[in-house]
């Protein structure tokens, strides 16, 4: 039987950001309280009955955002050349999340990066 688990850990960080050729606002300098979603698969478990420890995932994941948290986004050496959007952001978190935590039995699924209650982005590759 083919079987997938999707595992889904919840972490948050505070930075602020100025998005560049925005035509309003967001623009100007501004903070957000960014909610992170990562979600990682994978196919076996170990065992202990587990794809991976939530902890790990929380340990990878804390390393990645220690780097953003209380910082302003846009003197971040990755956002020189890529505003610091939601999306941009999604897409720096997968692939540093994803170069610490794949291995034979675990990939990424997805992130999803919050920026508020209402809007958010999700991302996968
Ligand atoms: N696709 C994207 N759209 C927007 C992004 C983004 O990263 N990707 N970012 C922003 C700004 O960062 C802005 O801070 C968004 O916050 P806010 O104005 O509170 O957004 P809302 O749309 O929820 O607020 P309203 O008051 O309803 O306009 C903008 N867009
Ligand atoms: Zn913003």
């Amino acid at each position: 039987m083919a079987q997938t688990f999707v595992l889904k850990t919840l972490l948050d960080f505070a930075s602020a950001h100025s998005l560049k050729g925005y035509p309003g606002d967001c623009a100007k300098l501004h903070g957000h309280n960014w909610k992170i979603e990562v979600q990682v698969q994978g196919q076996q478990l170990n065992d202990i009955g587990m794809v991976i420890d939530f902890k790990e995932i929380k340990r990878h994941t804390k390393e990645v955002i220690k780097e953003l948290d209380h910082s302003f986004l846009n003197d971040h050496p990755y956002f020189q050349d890529h505003n610091p959007t939601a999306e941009n952001i999604a897409v720096y978190l997968y692939r540093e999340i994803q170069s610490r935590i794949s291995d034979d039995r675990v990939t990424m699924h997805s992130i999803t990066v919050w920026e508020n209650d209402r809007n958010c982005v999700i991302y996968s590759e």
